[in-house]
């Protein structure tokens, strides 16, 4: 399936907006570039100096443009379509401490938050001040980079041979908990897993409803208990049902309610506790849900649940059609906690293997 294009067309509002403001930085103060074959973007294995000072002279004063004629008018729309395509100038810009700054700017801009954003760029331009970058050689740079920070993070969620494996699902409400939970279990399902869910936001009505829609869908059962009940005596009868079904997962769902946070903490500790009674070892993942839309607040939802539970990896959601998709690396190389999955979209199988490369390809659009 291709799933790669299917996350490069939904992350098209990321890309759009980081190939804007790359386009925009390499025009002001870049010129047409006459060079008849372009070279390419080359790493440059010139091991600079890291001394800020080391190359020096940047600006050669532009010579006086050879604006290069405009392709003569093509013969009907199409012509004239691809005419363009093919004979658009490139544009290139020499690097240099400003155009790096705003390379910065633009990459705090698109959520990547200040040290990440200061670090990708500093990588992208070792070697490299003072050589003149077209747009595209830019985003094949910053695509690499971005790819480097992201591959440590890339890992599937890890399945042990301890059954059942109990993974405790939390994150804020509407972070999209309910929704990966049931496209994990129908992903676990297809693979031949036995799954088990129980949906631990009692106190919703509304959520459980969710969940046991979800439940049917994947073809899982979904167990639930009164609305107001304690969410820890429902994973300890999960936990004994999916003991006596032999079942491969449990998958529990935990209420999102960060507003009142000593009371959520004691939640997640007593469900916890409870279920150590039926499995030392348990729960074997915690799995942090976020909504990749909240931008750099996914940041500080990261820490509020590190300290209050034991979160093992992510899953990022809600990653179609949100321009905050450069969130996930300052995530990754903040914490460097695992990103197991990436939501794409609302239907069952809109949630993907998080893949650093395609990632990165698609959140700089670079052309693959
Ligand atoms: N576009 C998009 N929407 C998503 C994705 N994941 C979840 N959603 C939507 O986000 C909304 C909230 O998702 P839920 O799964 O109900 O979130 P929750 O964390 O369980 O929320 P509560 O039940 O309120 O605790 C729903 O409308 C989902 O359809 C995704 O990857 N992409």
């Amino acid at each position: 399936m291709a799933l790669f294009s299917k996350l490069k067309d939904r992350l098209f509002k990321s890309s759009s907006k980081l190939e804007e403001g790359l386009d925009a930085i390499v025009e002001d103060g870049g010129e047409v570039d006459t060079t008849p074959a372009a070279p390419s973007p080359a790493p440059e294995p010139v091991p600079q100096a890291t001394t800020p000072e080391a190359p020096a002279p940047t600006k050669a004063p532009p010579p006086p443009e050879p604006t290069p004629e405009p392709p003569e008018p093509a013969k009907g729309l199409l012509g004239r379509l691809f005419k363009k395509a093919d004979d658009t100038p490139i544009i290139r810009r020499t690097l240099d401490d400003d155009m790096l700054e705003q390379l910065e700017e633009l990459l705090i801009a698109s959520d990547m938050g200040v040290d990440t954003a200061l670090r990708v760029t500093a990588n992208m331009a070792e070697g490299r001040f003072g050589k003149k970058l077209s747009t595209e050689e830019i985003k094949q740079l910053l695509a690499q980079e971005v790819a480097r920070v992201m591959e440590p993070v890339a890992r599937p969620m890890p399945i042990y041979p301890k059954r059942p494996q109990v993974v405790l699902v939390v994150g804020v409400n509407g972070s999209g908990k309910t929704t990966t939970i049931g496209k994990l279990a129908s992903q676990f399902r297809a693979a031949g897993k036995k799954v088990v869910i129980a949906a631990g936001d009692t106190f919703r009505a509304a959520a459980v409803e969710q969940l046991q829609v979800w439940g049917d869908r994947a073809g899982v059962p979904v167990l639930t208990a009164p609305e107001g009940s304690d969410p820890a005596s429902l994973a300890f009868d999960a936990m004994t049902r999916a003991q006596e079904d032999g079942a491969d997962l449990l998958m529990i769902d935990t209420a999102g309610r960060l507003q009142n946070r000593a009371d959520l903490m004691e939640e997640l500790a007593k469900i916890v506790r409870v279920i150590r009674k039926k499995d030392e070892s348990a729960p074997h993942n915690t799995l942090l849900v976020l909504d990749a839309t909240t931008g750099q607040n996914a940041l500080r939802q990261v820490e509020t649940f590190r300290a209050i539970s034991d979160v093992s990896g992510l899953v990022m959601t809600k990653l179609d059609g949100t321009a905050k998709g450069g969130v996930l690396v300052a995530l990754a190389d903040k914490f460097g906690l695992p990103i197991h999955a990436i939501g794409v979209g609302e239907q069952i199988d809109d949630l993907a293997p998080f893949d650093p490369e395609d990632f990165a390809a698609a959140l700089t659009g670079l052309k693959t």
